[in-house]
């Protein structure tokens, strides 16, 4: 038998332990699920991944406050990325069997001239800032400045992202928005080729009280060729995105999309989809663990937040229909307890749960790489895809 709905939850940033190739990206010893637990102390309460297996994944060390289940509910793995970088977009690209092989453009030093006097002609606006920076930080130094001057604030990170913050009340969010779209013209290649551009608007009186809003947008890099969402569309069947995957795959390969105002909000689209009878795949991102904490390096409101998506995992379980299947993994870490504030090169958590699954309880090893996600949920569904990974659907047969 195979699974008639699919769901697929991607903890943003969610890393668990260092990849085999860390030491590459300069991330070696980084941990994110591993951290939080020790910054814990054992208070890390997630009963229901627990009983799922998260700490399965690990049994030697496992996750402080998250005892291995024996046995477990789910099927437990972790997945290596073999993309070229660690942002949400290769992540989320691999999983759906498209690699990033190339490294995309990432800038250091800022961007170029080129591309800044272009951005300031279209906008009529002066470009400040230019340069790597935390977004929560840039708008603490540079917000007050821009309120006087409707300067554009430009900034970048370890990713391959050029992102420009503007208050709402000075840079209408429309004019914002057009902006970006102008500035991703720039960079699709072959000189520079950026993976996101974002827009970050933000309101607040003064440095001390800004906050960033819900209309953050993100302009991706279309995909550079079909991902397995397209394929299962072009099968016909349902693609539903919750949260950043729209953006992620530019609309390609999405029959219906939900964009979400925070993990919570997520939580409810995932709980509204799964009242609905669909046939096929629904991919659901929460960025808050990324957004709000790891690149904020806040281990306590990152373990406070997995314990708030662990509770309403608690539904999700429970409203499961016996021919469903639950997927759960990251695209990337982001340990709130390592230096800088990137992104962190993890290998992911993989578990796997349905009501109806024979063998529950194996571990399904450490996949080679994201794409074995896509290759599975491809085999349920009898369409061929990428052919990148390798499925593991036999192990987790309903
Ligand atoms: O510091 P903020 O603006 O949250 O940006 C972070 O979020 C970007 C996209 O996820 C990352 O590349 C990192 O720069
Ligand atoms: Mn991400
Ligand atoms: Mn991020």
């Amino acid at each position: 038998m195979t699974y008639q709905r699919v769901f697929g939850i991607v903890l943003d940033s969610v890393g668990i332990g260092e990849a085999p190739d860390a030491l590459k990206f300069g991330d070696d010893g980084a941990d994110t699920l591993g951290h939080i637990g020790k910054w814990y102390q054992g208070k890390l309460a997630l009963p229901n991944l627990a009983k799922l297996g998260l700490s399965n994944i690990r049994p030697a060390d496992p996750i402080q406050g998250v005892p291995t289940a024996d046995p477990a509910m789910g099927c437990f793995g972790k997945m290596a990325e073999i993309s070229a970088g660690k942002d949400s977009m290769d992540g989320h690209w691999e999983m759906m069997e498209l690699p990033v092989k190339k490294p995309l453009s990432t800038f250091p030093n800022g961007f170029p001239d080129s591309i800044i006097q272009k951005l300031e002609a279209f906008s009529g606006r002066k470009v400040i800032v230019n340069k790597p920076y935390s977004g929560t930080e840039v708008i603490h130094d540079y917000g007050e400045q821009q309120m006087k001057t409707g300067d554009l604030i430009v900034y970048t990170s370890g990713d391959s992202v050029l992102q420009i913050a503007a208050h709402e009340d000075v840079i209408p969010v429309e004019e914002l928005y057009r902006t970006c779209r102008y500035a991703r013209t720039l960079v699709n290649g072959p000189e520079y080729t950026v993976g996101r551009i974002i827009a970050r608007p933000y309101v607040g009186p003064d440095k001390d009280h800004f906050v960033r809003t819900a209309n953050r947008h993100d302009f991706s890099l279309e995909p550079t060729g079909e991902t397995d969402l397209d394929h299962l569309k072009a099968a016909g069947l349902d693609v539903i995105g919750i949260g950043k995957i729209n953006d992620i795959f530019s609309g390609h390969g999405i029959t219906e999309g939900y964009h979400n105002e925070s993990n919570m909000d997520g939580m409810d689209h995932v709980d509204h989809v799964m009242k609905e009878d669909f046939h096929g795949f629904c991919f659901v991102n929460l960025v808050d663990f990324d957004a709000m904490y790891g690149h904020r390096r806040n281990p306590e409101g990152f373990g406070k937040a997995l314990m708030d998506f662990d509770q309403r995992l608690g539904t999700v379980l429970e409203n499961m229909r016996e021919d469903d299947l639950l997927l759960i993994t990251a695209d990337h870490g982001n340990d709130p307890c390592f230096r800088g504030t990137d992104h962190t090169r993890e290998v992911t958590p993989l578990l796997a749960y349905s009501p109806s699954m024979k063998h529950p309880g194996q571990s399904l090893g450490t996949r080679g790489t994201f794409a074995d996600l896509g290759a599975t949920i491809m085999e349920n569904f009898g369409v061929a895809g990428n052919q990148v990974g390798t499925s593991f659907l036999a192990a987790i047969e309903n």
